[in-house]
């Protein structure tokens, strides 16, 4: 399955640029075929192994000719601005000049490859690029393979594939969001300050632009019949053949009438329908006279406030949003949108990070409760075991929770959430068959509507993550990586009906290290910043690490080994004995990339 852009702008590109030793009548000669050589691995295996989160293939530009010096350099500035790299590689097997073939861009990330042979010294270069990088403050990663090659060996070996696929996906990621939406609808929830959006922090960090529309927008569309009518009829079918509605555990005298409940199935679909115009436009609507309303916001995320203004009259926003963030609808498999819950951007952001590095749908929860060994004991009688013996964490919110989820999906025969282009029709159907559509909880939600009634299943790994912001230090990233717990049957219902049972549940189990935050699991759930957490599938810690590292933003707290922490060069500079204390100093010393 191919994918689309329905953004706006084209995708980013990588580009590499090929560095020689510009001695020529000799020394350049005998380098030429081979530094380009390297340059073509390098695009063939990045074009191989990487795909946009919206499954167009990644696509890589070399420069035209290699770069032995500063005019070199100023050509292939030129060919990457018109061909709109967003990524830049540098790669070498000899001696070049330092600050003369330098890529300047201080906006792109960008790395250094240099080989290490010893007959041409492209160590050398490294070290003396990313030193000319130090001295004028653009931070650059370096690459530097552990073995030494032969010098006609044009082969990228295994570590050093690690590091530009590491490298390369952030970059994009980077890329990506550039210029990109981040969509409010409402505003303010419940006073939960990550939904009070911070202009500053997503131009400055992230390079994106802020929208806001008030929800009484679903109104006029609802009642103008601003949407289209033909996808409506077909959502409104698939929805009455694949969304068993679930029990209605509201007191008697609260619980809405058939012709009430069907009327709030019509409202959250055309609520889904709506919002996803809203979020990447629709030309459909231009069809029918909406021209200004077909063009969308060119959002890469959103969120919906939902409570309470909406709530308390109109059915709630959580049907809309697990569809919206599941890799599937009433038109098939597609890429998952990123939306959240209760307008919490500071929770859309980890999710849009996880989401642009892996291509997965992503879970946006409450981070509710620790269950300690002993107060599981205590409840149910039963003792934790497996990967859930030292206590578990609670994730569960009504609405954003994606149906990838369900753990329905499968890679290599083990449960999984996977790329839209790597879905099966019958992982939808399966994912869809596990879940049942309860009708909300009247108490919280006056205005009713269904919540997605799931439970995550398998052992998956998975990575926490969270943005909070800190006055007066800036935004800073919590991450976790674990797993999802496939907790007893007697312990999970138990458990699960001391909350609303109506709403999806994942059990996780942070991996521990045994130290600061990561001592227990009562530390983790402790130390959490903020009420939601967004979750991904696999164990890309490392990747949140060196994206957070391009955006300057410090990770406060991770559980990633360090073999799988890769930042620019120069975060060195900042203390080598205190990784965590070097990557904060680094931060504050470059500042956000687009400026304060
Ligand atoms: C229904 C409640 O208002 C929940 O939505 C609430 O616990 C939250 O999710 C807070 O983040
Ligand atoms: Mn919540």
């Amino acid at each position: 399955m191919t994918g689309t852009n329905r953004l706006q702008g084209r995708m980013p590109k990588v580009g590499i640029r090929p560095t020689i030793d510009g001695r020529r009548n000799g020394v350049r000669e005998s380098l030429e075929d081979q530094t380009m050589d390297m340059a073509k691995s390098v695009k063939e295996f990045l074009e191989t192994n990487l795909r946009h989160p919206n499954g167009l293939p990644v696509e890589c530009v070399i420069a035209d000719t290699t770069i032995g010096g500063v005019a070199e350099s100023a050509k292939c500035a030129d060919k990457f601005a018109a061909e709109g790299v967003g990524v830049s590689i540098t790669v070498t097997r000899c001696w070049c000049y330092g600050t003369e073939t330098l890529d300047m861009d201080p906006s792109t990330p960008k790395a250094v490859w240099g080989f290490n042979g010893t007959e041409r010294p492209g160590a050398v270069y490294l070290a003396a690029a990313l030193a000319g990088y130090d001295q004028i403050g653009i931070p650059a990663f370096g690459i530097y393979g552990k073995d030494v090659q032969d010098a006609e060996d044009t082969t990228i070996p295994e570590d050093v594939k690690e590091k530009l696929l590491q490298f390369t996906k952030a970059g994009l990621a980077v890329a990506n969001m550039k210029g990109k939406s981040y969509l409010s609808l409402g505003s303010v929830s419940m006073g939960i300050a990550g939904s009070v959006v911070n202009p500053a922090f997503f131009k400055d960090y992230l390079g994106m632009r802020n929208e806001y529309v008030d929800m009484s927008e679903f109104i006029r569309r609802m009642d103008n019949k601003i949407y289209d009518p033909v996808e409506y009829e077909k959502a409104i079918k698939w929805v009455k053949e694949n969304c068993v509605e679930g029990e209605d555990r509201n007191d008697k005298e609260l619980i809405h009438t058939r012709e009430q409940k069907d009327q709030e199935w019509e409202t959250v679909v055309k609520m889904t329908l709506i919002a996803k115009d809203l979020m990447v436009g629709n030309p459909r609507l231009a069809e029918l006279g909406y021209i200004e309303e077909s063009c969308g916001h060119n959002a890469i995320a959103g969120g919906f406030q939902g409570q309470r203004q909406w709530t308390d009259f109109m059915p709630n926003g959580d049907f809309m949003e697990t569809i919206l963030n599941s890799s599937f609808d009433w038109n098939g498999i597609r890429e998952a949108f990123v939306f959240a819950t209760e307008n919490d951007c500071l929770n859309a952001v980890p999710m849009l990070f996880g989401h642009l590095l892996t291509g997965t749908a992503q879970i946006f929860s409450d981070v509710r409760t620790y269950w300690s060994p002993d107060s599981v004991k205590r409840v149910t009688g039963k003792e934790l075991s497996g990967k859930a013996a030292d206590g578990i964490i609670h994730l569960i919110n009504s609405g954003s929770t994606t149906l990838d989820a369900t753990g329905q999906q499968s890679r290599d025969g083990k449960p999984a959430m996977k790329p839209f282009w790597e879905i099966t029709e019958e992982e939808t159907k399966k994912c869809l068959d596990v879940t049942t559509w309860g009708p909300a909880s009247l108490g919280y939600f006056r205005g009713g509507g269904y919540s997605s009634t799931f439970k995550t299943d398998g052992e998956m790994p998975v990575t926490m993550a969270r943005v909070n912001m800190i006055k007066g230090l800036g935004p800073v990233l919590q991450i976790a990586e674990g797993y999802t717990i496939d907790l007893d049957k007697d312990i999970h219902d138990v458990l699960n009906m001391r909350t609303d049972p109506t709403w999806p549940t994942t059990w996780f189990a942070p991996n521990l290290t045994g130290k600061g935050a990561f001592k227990d699991v009562y530390s983790v759930m402790n130390n959490w910043g903020a009420n939601h957490g967004a979750i991904s599938y696999g164990h890309i810690g490392g990747d949140l690490i060196t994206l957070a590292s391009m955006l300057r933003i410090p990770v406060a707290m991770h559980n990633v080994p360090e073999e799988r922490i890769f930042r620019p060069k120069t975060w060195g500079a900042f203390g080598l004995d205190d990784l965590q204390g070097a990557d904060y100093r680094a931060c504050n010393n470059f500042g956000p990339v687009y400026g304060k």
